[in-house]
């Protein structure tokens, strides 16, 4: 069966860069791009779009899964339902809040997976990564507080050390959850 690995967990905790470290490593698993109300990073590879643009596509239903976060619009686009058809595993970066949605739409093809690494750490790569102004910072901090301690269900990729371990213990996770 087609899965969808869903990675969630909060900013900055690395889950675009363990996924381009997923793409390169493992070039069978499919990356979906993300369509995004602001310019990509350099860690990622997301589409921009302005409000209007993505008020538009998701009236017309060209997203299977958006959500809104940090004053932006995120979706990922139906394309990735026709990826799925195929027989293929897609990986993408979601939202924890978005996670119920994810469950109604993909249902047990879904592999929700939660990305981790203490706060400390995650304000010293968003200030090293430089995209979001201190005060952004704080406030992506103050989101993921909020959502700490939710999710104690979800399978767990402890990311505090290198990006190598954490795409070899998802890879674990991935094998014993997705190879018959
Ligand atoms: N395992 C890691 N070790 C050191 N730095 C990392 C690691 N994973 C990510 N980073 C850095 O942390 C910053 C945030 O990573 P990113 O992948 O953009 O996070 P997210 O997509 O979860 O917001 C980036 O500058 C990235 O280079
Ligand atoms: O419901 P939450 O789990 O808090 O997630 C909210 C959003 O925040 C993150 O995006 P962000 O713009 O920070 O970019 P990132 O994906 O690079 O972190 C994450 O990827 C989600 O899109």
């Amino acid at each position: 069966m087609a899965r969808l690995v869903y990675l969630m967990g909060a900013s900055g905790v690395g889950k675009d860069t363990l996924l381009a470290t997923a793409r390169n490593r493992y070039p069978e698993w499919l990356v979906a791009h993300r369509y995004i109300t602001r310019e990509s990073g350099a860690s990622e590879n997301s589409i921009a779009l302005s409000a209007e643009e993505f008020a538009v596509r998701r009236r017309a239903g060209l997203f299977c899964l958006s959500w809104e976060a940090h004053g932006l619009s995120y979706g990922l686009g139906i394309e990735l339902e026709a990826w799925l058809g195929c027989e293929t595993m897609v990986l993408v970066n979601g939202s924890r809040r978005a996670l119920p949605d994810a469950c109604r739409r993909f249902g047990e093809r879904l592999l929700p997976i939660l990305i981790t690494a203490p706060e400390g750490l995650l304000r010293q790569r968003l200030l090293a990564r430089g995209r979001e102004t201190p005060e952004a910072i704080e406030a992506r901090l103050v989101r993921h507080r909020q959502l700490a301690t939710a999710l104690p269900e979800v399978p767990r990729v402890d990311n505090a050390g290198t990006p190598a371990a954490s795409l070899a213990a998802l890879a674990r996770l991935v094998t014993a959850r997705c190879v018959p």
